[in-house]
């Protein structure tokens, strides 16, 4: 219900210090504590939060489907405020970034399957003629470049490769180099998103009156600023040309990101140097997410030896039955979809998620009414180990989400990408992440990559994953860590 009605600032109780000088940066370190006692004091209601960026209000999932009632324009991303002068406010003007991905790139997923797990293959292989055995390496450096490959399939493609028909398309084995020839661009694309994360990070440390200066004089800023030139480069022609294209009514020669904008585009949105601005937002929505995710999926299967035989048995399965990667067989894939929703439940990203900020004042059913420019979030950290949505919530129980889709009525819920009202896994409704069913494909692919052709494992001696470190609202699991690749006999 829209109310009217503006209550005091000081409706809502407060967890934490409020914002001031001396206390400041107490989230920075105590932030689990600090979210934890609001959880077990308001559970169901709301209370203020002070996390060094903002003041935020914090309120319960459960409000989720009220809220979603409200139309997106009232209820807005907080980049703008997170993400300050890296140009990354563009997805603020509009709700493109959200179309694109719940439309043509979902629509897209099932056939672009094959050609993105020879993607992985082919990106593991050339990491792999770099180290001499392929004993001990970060998982990162493993996943990233395989990531960003896949990545590369549905945003670069267009910058070095022409449509190709759609038979050749799909069937070729390596899609290869062409794809990605552009070193310069590959760099710009991943690197923008760490550097608008260093830049903001950076820019947090001064006092808010003096950032407008600041940010001018920061190199991380001046960082940011050159990549968005190169970006600028070597988009901006591109989007021009697909402009041209478009307003003379020809037909798309290309299925990709790029086109996808260009054709959703209306008005002020289509101009060539918002466009560029656009794709940068959604190489920042992307691309880390999904590494993290899948970092965190892998720690946990190496500390589980005996869940990959379980897993590979499942794929293999599902391989023979469909005669290879079909649009069917990612689905097919359920033990595996629960290992990565209990790995994702284990390891939230954030501690908080639904940052959003508030354009009209909201009356909730429970009588309370949310402020005009609240900025709002819900707490995800404590609800995933709340014994009364999930028992035993310490314990990692693979297949805790297969055992609740076997009970008649729920086969198609609980799933990695589902979006439920009472679950904030990737919040609800409208303003569920559009992206979700791209990086379920992409995850479950890694892993089939990896289990198919490699037995991998922790260096001999580790059996446990090691320990998420906590920034703030962030729960990052470790860069550092070392896993064991040895080729299988084919
Ligand atoms: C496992 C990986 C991912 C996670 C955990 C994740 C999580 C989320 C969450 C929780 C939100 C909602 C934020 C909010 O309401 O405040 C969101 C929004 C978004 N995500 Fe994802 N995401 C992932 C991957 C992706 C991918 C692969 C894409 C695109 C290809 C994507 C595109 C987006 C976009 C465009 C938005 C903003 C949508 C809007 O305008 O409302 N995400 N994501």
């Amino acid at each position: 219900q829209l109310s009217s009605r503006h209550p005091r600032a000081d409706a809502f109780p407060r967890v934490g210090p409020e914002q001031s000088a001396s206390d400041n940066k107490r989230f920075l370190s105590e932030s689990l504590q600090m979210i934890e006692e609001g959880y077990s004091k308001y559970k169901d209601g709301s209370y203020k939060l002070w996390t060094i960026d903002m003041d935020r209000l914090i309120i319960s999932h459960k409000f989720m489907s009220e809220i979603n009632k409200l139309p997106r324009s009232s209820v807005r991303l907080t980049t703008s405020e997170r993400y300050a002068y890296t140009g990354m406010d563009i997805c603020e003007e509009s709700n493109l970034q959200y179309e694109v991905c719940a439309g043509p790139l979902t629509r897209n997923i099932g056939p672009l399957g094959r050609t993105a797990y020879d993607e992985i293959v082919f990106a593991l292989n050339e990491k792999l003629k770099t180290v001499p055995k392929y004993n001990g390496m970060l998982l990162s450096a493993i996943l990233r470049p395989a990531i960003d490959r896949c990545y590369r399939l549905i945003l670069n493609t267009p910058l070095h490769l022409p449509h190709r028909p759609r038979d050749q398309f799909h069937s070729s084995r390596f899609v290869g180099p062409d794809l990605c020839r552009n070193a310069e661009w590959l760099s710009t694309a991943t690197g923008y998103t760490m550097d608008v994360q260093k830049a903001s990070e950076e820019l947090l440390t001064y006092p808010s009156l003096v950032r407008p200066i600041v940010v001018n004089l920061l190199k991380s800023y001046k960082q940011l600023r050159s990549r968005f030139s190169v970006a600028s480069r070597l988009l901006l022609p591109e989007f021009e040309k697909r402009n041209r294209a478009k307003n003379q009514n020809e037909k798309g020669e290309y299925q990709d990101m790029l086109q996808w904008l260009v054709d959703s585009a209306q008005g002020r949105d289509a101009e060539p140097e918002k466009l560029v601005r656009r794709m940068l937002f959604l190489n920042m929505a992307a691309i880390n997410t999904t590494a993290i995710t899948a970092t965190n999926v892998f720690l946990d299967l190496c500390a589980r030896p005996e869940c990959m035989e379980m897993l590979r048995e499942e794929i293999l399965r599902g391989l023979k039955e469909d005669g290879g990667i079909k649009s069917s067989t990612l689905p097919k894939l359920k033990k595996l979809d629960s290992f990565m929703r209990e790995s994702r439940r284990l390891n939230t990203m954030g501690f908080l998620t639904f940052q959003r900020r508030l354009t009209v004042p909201f009356t909730l059913s429970n009588g309370t009414t949310l402020p005009k420019d609240s900025y709002l979030s819900m707490a995800y950290y404590p609800f995933t180990r709340d014994e009364s949505y999930y028992p035993s919530p310490l314990t990692f129980d693979p297949l805790r989400f297969y055992n609740l889709r076997q009970k008649e009525g729920e086969e198609d819920k609980h799933q990695f990408g589902s979006v439920e009202a009472s679950e904030p896994l990737w919040t609800f409704g409208k303003f569920a992440c559009p992206g979700r069913h791209w990086a379920t494909a992409q995850i479950k692919l890694l892993v089939m990559v990896l289990l198919l052709e490699f037995e991998i494992s922790y260096p001999e001696g580790q059996t446990e994953r090691p320990e998420n470190k906590i920034i703030g609202n962030k729960c990052m699991p470790s860069m550092t860590q070392k896993i064991v690749l040895k080729r299988r006999a084919s």
